[in-house]
């Protein structure tokens, strides 16, 4: 704790987890505490995994010299998991012994930590011995958290092994949840990342100081209120709303618009799946005769790898030279980094195909942009049925997870200029940007929720 004027001033810190879509809501997180006059250290992991996150930190503490960087140097470890993020959660989590010294050399004296769902397991004893109380920021959507929380529970229950026969799953006194949503890996007999990692971070999350979950009110009105009620955990840590974390300012490039300056107002379709799915190869080349028959403008980020370090090979390559010429005639293709909050704030860009990551999907609420969900893998499904049922977008369900079908041009080009054309659509994605917009202005209700947490900061 610090003073300012004689008034006392909560200093954080907060530790993000792997991939930019954990690391970008820790950042935009960072950035509203320094507008709330509180104290912010920020803990990096060090190495990084992709280059797109380095550069990020960068930029970000080049912005913001008032927040005091920490580097957390990593133990070397052998990469033991076929997805490089997972390894380097991995990684952070078996590095978490060298947090002590790093945090008993914070001055003033830390009023809470800050962690990502991914490392509770390693961080909240590490803090709990120091009696430093400790939130996670959830970075996924609070449907999703009610799978989380509830997890450990229905693992050591029937439910799991009933949901072949009956599809369904049940979490207590919620909506059945179908199958069909939840993230394979966790129904698999055999032992997988996602699974330990519910497992192990579930338990621990629920004895943190509370939750902060990039979401607002409004737009998960009942998974929310299920959660506060007690209706996932008897005792539930307090969960508060505090999203969309909105963007800083350093977040904008305004450097690749000029393609988007002169296209009608709603007319451009964006198209991209994060931060760390690629597309099979077949599968992409689809997508793209899929936009061309669409006939709608588009701007398409193409990805070829998980990670961008290990991205060598040229779009042409990627995606054909036929395709790529006829690909050009309507549309802006990318096979690089993208300033994705400087692309849906233009005016021109009406809808978004997106595999819903929930940072993606934030950022279209925030804009007003509807969704073409194209979910892929881990919570995407969980976060596309929030998307369709609040009216945020579409959803072609027999889509299925990544690599389960190739879905056709034809198919991609149909479902486009069905949501595209969507009028309703439109004036709803509108209706919700300002739900949006008014939960985070002043008085609405993740800005109360971020109020109130910061006045109880004080008094640690
Ligand atoms: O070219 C790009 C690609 C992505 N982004 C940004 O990167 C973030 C990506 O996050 P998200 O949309 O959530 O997708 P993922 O990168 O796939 O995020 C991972 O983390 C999310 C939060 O936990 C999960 O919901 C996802 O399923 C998981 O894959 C967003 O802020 C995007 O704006 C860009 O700015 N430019």
């Amino acid at each position: 704790m610090s003073t300012s004027g004689g008034r006392k001033l909560a200093h954080v810190a907060l530790l993000p987890s792997a991939g930019m879509g954990h690391l970008t809501p820790f950042l935009r997180l960072a950035a509203l505490l320094v507008s709330r006059n509180v104290q912010v250290t920020f803990i990096t992991p060090h190495p990084t995994v992709s280059l797109t996150e380095s550069r990020a930190l960068s930029t970000f503490f080049a912005s913001f010299p008032q927040i005091k960087q920490k580097q957390f140097h990593l133990l070397q470890a052998e990469k033991n998991s076929f997805d490089p993020f997972f390894s380097h959660i991995e990684l952070i989590k078996s590095s978490g012994h060298l947090l002590p010294p790093l945090l008993s050399a914070l001055t003033p004296s830390l009023s809470v930590f800050i962690t990502d769902m991914t490392l509770a397991s390693a961080v909240i004893p590490i803090t709990q011995a120091i009696s430093l109380p400790t939130y996670v920021l959830f970075t996924s959507s609070a449907k999703m958290m009610t799978l989380f929380l509830s997890y450990p529970a229905l693992a050591g229950s029937r439910a799991l092994d009933d949901v072949e026969e009956t599809g369904v799953i049940k979490i207590r006194n919620l909506e059945l949840m179908p199958k069909s949503l939840v993230p394979p890996p966790l129904l698999q007999k055999s032992d997988n990342f996602l699974k330990k990692s519910f497992m192990e971070e579930s338990g621990k999350v629920i004895g943190s100081s509370g939750i902060l979950v990039n979401t607002f009110a409004s737009f998960e009105f009942e998974s929310l209120g299920k959660i506060n009620d007690g209706e996932v955990l008897e005792r539930p840590p307090s969960v508060v709303a505090i999203g969309p974390l909105p963007p800083y300012d350093s977040e904008k490039s305004r450097l690749q618009l000029a393609w988007l300056d002169d296209k009608p107002a709603g007319s451009v379709l964006y198209v991209s799946f994060g931060s760390r799915t690629a597309l099979a190869r077949d599968q992409i080349r689809e997508l793209g005769v899929g936009l061309i028959k669409s006939g709608s403008r588009f701007v398409w980020v193409v990805k070829n790898s998980i990670v961008d370090k290990e991205d060598g090979q040229e779009l042409e390559e990627v995606i054909g030279h036929e395709l790529m010429e006829r690909v050009k005639e309507k549309g802006l293709i990318v096979k690089s980094w993208v300033q994705q909050e400087d692309i849906l704030s233009h005016p021109a860009v009406g809808g978004f195909l997106s595999h819903c990551g929930w940072n993606s999907v934030m950022e279209a609420a925030w804009n007003g942009v509807r969704i073409l969900a194209w979910p892929q893998n881990g919570d995407q499904k969980v976060n596309a049925d929030v998307v369709e049922r609040i009216g945020l977008g579409t959803w072609v369900r027999s889509w299925g997870w990544s690599g389960e079908m190739l879905v056709s041009g034809e198919e991609i080009a149909e479902r486009i200029r069905e949501c595209m054309g969507d009028e309703s659509l439109r004036i709803q994605t509108l209706g919700i940007k300002e739900d949006a917009r008014k939960a985070v202005g002043f008085g609405g209700s993740s800005d109360k929720g971020l109020t109130e947490l910061i006045s109880m900061w004080k008094q640690f």
